[in-house]
């Protein structure tokens, strides 16, 4: 059972939240009325969760989700924000400072943060399951006692990087060299495309220790930006997410110590492949989120606008589309909860975490687009969301791999299974 404690979710059994969830009837309610919660399948305590997320959102960046997009800056005063709230640490022991919570409620979180700013909610993504939870589970104790506490107050950011100019969707191709030195290791090469990168203080990296053994020949590393040798390139100027920050990483005979190996050397590939899956499900509420956040402005805008007389929403060609996006919507959502579920309860599928991903992404962009066509020429205008929204969601489909690497992966279990004995 959760309690909210100062703004802060807590776990604690017998608890329930002690700030009441809906004293302000305003937008937030109404747009959470929205949901279809026995659709949705969520337990009370599920539905409590959402809706303290939800109201943050709605409270901390829904009003700034345009300016931030404008202005591509990292509202950095929000991660101590969403740290006092708990978020940063959704799947990690209290022991550090988490919630003892699972990938459903991760997931849920990141639903939530992205319906109100697909930015913020992409680099919280990146912080509190790309390295946050992949510290948590791959870590050593001295490991977890040294950055989690941070990361998961919100004193630092934290990133992720495996991409590399050469190495996208082949990322065993990596070519990031670590050497043995005395007391550790030396790396030399660079990371690509790398949210968070340039505000990030504490990043898992993934390097060759032995280049000539591919992907047996790839290792973890906790790289603190303060190390020598290590620098970031200029903020990538990106066609959506802005505010959520990207760039080069660069190490220059970069010294590591040996402690910072997370996991075992040489054994990274699982690291990294088992992160893909969970960062796969947990990024899929995403979409998600920006697909409600399509709809609620949607559903609203034809209400209220009218031509020939009447609100456009009872036209029948736009009751069309309001049905249609809310069936996709639902369909993504009890999918990816589904997963979430499965996850939770320690069954892990790799071909319907990419599934999750693949389909919500595919609802969210169209769900977008729809949106966009049910405000007319307002749709193009900047002034309003659906433009923000709309190139948001397209980060999905090559953020945490390629829709065509999720088909992929997907086609090559069935193949696997098929296969000729
Ligand atoms: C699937 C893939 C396309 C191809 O895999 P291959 O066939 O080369 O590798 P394969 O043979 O599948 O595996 C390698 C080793 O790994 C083990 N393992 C696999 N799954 C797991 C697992 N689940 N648990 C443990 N071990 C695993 C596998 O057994 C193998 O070991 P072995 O060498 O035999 O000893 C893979 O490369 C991929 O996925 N690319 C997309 C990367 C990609 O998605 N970036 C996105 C980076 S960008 C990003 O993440 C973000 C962007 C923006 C927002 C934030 C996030």
């Amino acid at each position: 059972m959760l309690a909210l404690t100062s703004g802060r979710l807590i776990t604690a059994r017998n608890l329930r939240y002690l700030r009441p969830i809906t004293t302000t009837i305003s937008q937030v309610s109404r747009q959470i009325s929205t949901y279809n919660v026995d659709i949705a399948g969520l337990t009370e305590e599920q539905a409590e969760f959402r809706n303290a997320v939800a109201e943050f959102a709605e409270r901390e960046l829904a009003p700034r989700a345009a300016q931030i997009d404008k202005s591509n800056n990292f509202p950095s005063d929000v991660w101590e924000k969403l740290g006092d709230m708990g978020l940063l640490g959704i799947t990690v022991s209290s022991k550090y400072g988490g919630l003892d919570l699972g990938y459903f409620h991760h997931t849920l979180a990141m639903e939530e943060l992205s319906r109100a700013s697909g930015s913020v909610a992409l680099s919280y993504g990146a912080h509190s399951n790309l390295c946050v939870n992949q510290i948590h589970r791959h870590g050593t104790e001295a490991q977890k006692q040294k950055y989690l506490p941070d990361l998961i107050a919100g004193k630092k950011v934290g990133s992720l990087a495996m991409s590399e100019p050469g190495s996208g969707s082949d990322v065993v191709s990596m070519s990031l060299r670590a050497d043995k030195i005395d007391g550790g290791w030396k790396l030399n090469g660079n990371k690509f495309w790398i949210t968070n990168g340039p505000t990030a203080s504490t990043l898992v990296v993934y390097a060759k220790t032995a280049p000539e053994r591919g992907s047996k020949g790839i290792t973890a590393f906790i790289i603190e930006n303060t190390f020598k040798g290590f620098s970031t390139h200029q903020k990538l100027d990106k066609f959506g997410m802005r505010g959520s920050d990207t760039c080069e990483l660069v190490f220059d005979n970069c010294k590591v110590p040996e402690e910072n190996v997370l996991g075992q050397v040489n054994k990274g590939a699982g690291v990294l492949m088992s992160g893909l899956d969970l960062e796969r499900l947990v990024l899929s509420g995403g979409p998600l989120g920006l697909a409600q956040a399509a709809f609620d402005y949607a559903v609203e805008y034809v209400h209220d606008r009218k031509q020939f007389g009447q609100p456009v929403g009872t036209f029948q060609l736009m009751q069309g589309k309001i049905a249609d996006m809310y069936t996709s919507i639902n369909a993504s959502r009890a999918y990816v909860y589904a997963v979430a579920r499965a996850c939770d309860r320690g069954q892990i599928s790799r071909r319907d975490c990419a599934g999750a991903i693949l389909y919500s992404t595919e609802k969210a962009i169209e769900v977008a687009l729809e949106g966009m066509q049910c405000l007319g020429g307002n749709g193009y205008i900047n002034d309003y969301p659906m433009g923000r929204i709309l190139r948001d969601s397209r980060l999905y489909a090559v953020g945490a791999g390629t829709q065509e690497i999720r088909r992929m992966l997907i086609g090559r279990e069935f193949n696997e299974q098929f296969k000729s004995p």
